[in-house]
């Protein structure tokens, strides 16, 4: 009997909900949501798919009854605020530091072993601040970016070459924003490198919008995306609950990985029913270095916002 709990009842939580229901990832899927009637409300509107999609997955709503959720074995926090067209994800790190740390504190209460997947923003300081707010192990914090910032390449990619986007298989490293590190040397299509397939101009210009991805969408629907990132994480629960060793890009606190320690930061993993269980490390040329080092400088100036917040 698997049981995943999902925080945050708004567009990437429900989204991710559907999946994880639909899919049958879990036997049992809670929904939680500070405001009044909409986890619940959402939950019933889940399960009343059930008998149209064919799937027997239970999905239950609760308004900030953290007794539900009570042995979860995987948590996804989803709550927080969504940025709007003109912000940065940086801008949000004030008001989703407390949401994420009192819905922490919340989760661990009922599922001391459960393993966190944060999807609020901003990313990698939302990871960090779940890791003190836990005091669980590194390998079972960790946060979503990498699949989604990986999957938005995959898909900009695929269009260009117009063949599936099944084919196409990469891996971005670095923290979730604008300084994100794509990796075009572990780009292939088909096992073939994607460098003999395109030129260099279209490629950086698919590297360019993948960057700025995520403020694309929100200049088009006034407020972030959720389909792609809602499945993300359902995906992320699917590797824990069924301990299947996916290969994903995961932001996790590095501890001497590439060189770097104490910083949060999106890395490939093996992803199984303990979390992480191997960080990957690559060997990096000195431009890809280069990259992941600014990525590096940036989080680390915001996860020293976050800890003044935090005193
Ligand atoms: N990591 C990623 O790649 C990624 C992708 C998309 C969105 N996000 C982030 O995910 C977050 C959610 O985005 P969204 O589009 O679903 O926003 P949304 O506004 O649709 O949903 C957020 C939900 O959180 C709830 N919430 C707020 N405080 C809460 C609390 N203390 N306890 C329980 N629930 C609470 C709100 O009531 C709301 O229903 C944002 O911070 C967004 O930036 C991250
Ligand atoms: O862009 C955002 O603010 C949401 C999310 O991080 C995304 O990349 O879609």
């Amino acid at each position: 009997m698997m049981k995943i709990t999902v925080v945050g009842a708004g567009n990437v939580g429900a989204t991710c909900a559907d999946v994880l229901a639909y899919r049958e990832i879990a036997n049992e899927v809670v929904l939680v949501d500070i405001k009044e009637g909409v986890a619940e409300g959402k939950a019933l509107d889940i399960f009343q798919k059930a008998p149209i999609n064919l799937y027997d997955t239970r999905t239950i709503g609760s308004t900030n009854d953290y007794s539900k959720t009570a042995g979860s074995d995987v948590v996804v926090i989803t709550s927080g605020l969504p940025r709007k067209p003109g912000m940065t994800r940086d801008d949000l790190i004030e008001t989703n530091a407390g949401i994420v740390k009192s819905v922490t504190e919340n989760v661990i209460k009922h599922s001391p072993d459960a393993i966190i997947i944060i999807v609020s923003n901003p990313l990698d300081v939302m990871t960090y601040q779940a890791h003190l707010s836990s005091k669980l192990p590194r390998t079972k914090v960790i946060g979503m970016a990498g699949i989604l910032d990986t999957a938005r390449y995959r898909a900009f990619l695929a269009e260009a070459l117009d063949v599936s986007p099944k084919d196409i298989q990469a891996v971005l490293m670095g923290g979730h924003g604008d300084t994100m590190v794509p990796l075009p040397r572990y780009t292939t299509v088909g096992g073939i490198p994607v460098t003999e397939l395109i030129d260099k101009d279209k490629l950086d210009a698919i590297i360019e919008r993948t960057k700025t991805g995520g403020g694309e969408l929100v200049k088009l629907m006034g407020t972030s995306a959720w389909y792609a990132p809602g499945s993300a994480a359902a995906q992320m629960a699917e590797a824990i609950v069924k301990d299947q060793k996916r290969v994903f890009p995961v932001c996790i606190k590095l501890e001497g990985e590439y060189g770097i320690d104490n910083c949060y930061l999106g890395v490939p993993v093996i992803l199984g029913k303990n979390g992480v269980e191997k960080v990957i490390e690559l060997d990096l040329n000195d431009e890809e270095k280069a990259l992941l080092e600014t990525s590096r400088k940036h989080v680390t100036e915001v996860m020293e916002v976050l800890d003044k917040l935090n005193g």
